[in-house]
């Protein structure tokens, strides 16, 4: 059940089209007026993306254990799935809409090469979920390049990402050897890429793997398992992904603009100063805002207000630059929502 979204009653029609959903399959089937927008069901993107759909004003009730949701006052249903399956379900255009990792797009990728048919365009990036997909060995041993790792066991989520990756390790490494005889990216992998589904880290302790292949965020699990990382596959943030050919493009449209607005509220504030307008050029320089900032006269002869976008994470430096500056009054507001181009 979603923490932060509190469940309004659902509507009888809602009570009885629950009811009588058997499977999820037969679900989507009945769903063919509704755009179809896939959220992580749980894990680590879970929480970030309810409170997206709730900033994007995006209504819905979420019955015990189903994992579809008819969204109340937009014809758009959500379906709740775990973030490494997201990509095939709108790369395979039966779903209209997701947010997951990249690192998951690119490990669906490196199985299933996009065409013009399939395949998942990335509309984009929502900035959280940061984190990357590394080669990790363990800190004490012999390893400390990923080309030592080549023709030994490495443990990991992502295989098709990993087997790519030694893949051309290996390419490279016989070029380097001189071997000219045939496309030696074709050869037969001599790596061991091992599927485990989680706690990849334990696999090297448990004498599993030479090395893994996982995500690193803040570093410590990492370092709580003793590894340290030589190589970085892939980084990844959360994405919004679109299938090549969606049911509305236009809801697709709508639905990315109020997540677009709710991702730049949270990444700015507003930024407002008193200023005597023989420093406003100076000023203007420190808050040029997203186009220009806005200026109004103030009743004081001399003096204007201005007001700016300012990235949030700037804001500290750019109100010590401003007093500076010879500003005065200096406010920042945090932005509820937006809708800028
Ligand atoms: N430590 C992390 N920090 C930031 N983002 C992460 C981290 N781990 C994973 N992610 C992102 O979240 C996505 C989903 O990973 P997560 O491990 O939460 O999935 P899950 O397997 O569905 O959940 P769980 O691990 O709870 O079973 C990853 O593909 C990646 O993009
Ligand atoms: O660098 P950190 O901040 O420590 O994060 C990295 C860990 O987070 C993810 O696992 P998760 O906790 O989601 O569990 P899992 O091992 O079951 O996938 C990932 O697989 C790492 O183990």
């Amino acid at each position: 059940m979603p923490a932060t979204i509190e469940a309004e009653r659902p509507t009888i029609s809602e009570r009885r089209w629950s009811r009588s959903l058997p499977t999820l399959t037969t679900a989507l089937d009945s769903l063919p007026d509704r755009l179809l927008f896939a959220v992580p069901k749980k894990g680590r993107l879970n929480q970030a993306c309810l409170d997206l759909l709730s900033g994007s004003d995006i209504q819905f009730h979420r019955h015990n254990r189903l994992d579809i949701a008819l969204v109340k006052n937009l014809p758009l249903a959500l379906v709740f799935l775990p973030a490494a399956d997201i990509p095939s379900f709108v790369g395979e255009g039966r779903v209209d809409l997701g947010i997951t990792g990249r690192d998951t797009v690119a490990e669906h990728d490196a199985l299933n090469p996009p065409t013009e048919t399939t395949g998942c365009e990335e509309i984009m990036d929502l900035e959280f979920g940061r984190c990357k997909l590394q080669v990790q060995v363990p800190e004490k041993g012999d390893i400390q390049i990923p080309e030592q790792l080549i023709g030994r066991n490495v443990v990991t989520s992502f295989t098709n990402l990993s087997e790519a990756y030694f893949r051309d390790l290996e390419s490279k490494q016989s070029q380097a050897n001189g071997n000219t005889n045939g496309d030696a990216s074709q050869a037969k992998l001599s790596t061991n890429v091992r599927f485990v589904g989680g706690s990849v880290e334990a696999a090297c302790a448990l004498g599993l793997a030479d090395g893994i292949v996982d995500l690193v965020e803040s570093g410590e699990t990492m370092r709580a398992a003793g590894l340290k990382a030589i190589a970085t596959v892939v980084e990844s943030t959360a994405v919004l992904i679109r299938s090549k050919h969606p049911s509305d493009p236009k809801l697709v449209n709508l639905i990315t603009n109020r997540i677009r607005g709710v991702i730049t509220a949270q990444k700015y504030v507003l930024c407002t100063y008193n200023v005597e307008r023989k420093n406003l050029e100076t000023t203007s320089k420190i808050t040029p805002g997203k186009r220009a900032p806005t200026i109004n006269s103030l009743d004081e002869d001399g003096w204007v207000a201005v007001q700016a976008m300012v990235l949030r994470k700037d804001t500290a430096q750019v109100m010590d630059k401003l007093i500076d500056a010879g500003a005065q009054d200096i406010m920042i507001t945090k932005l509820e929502n937006t809708r800028t181009i």
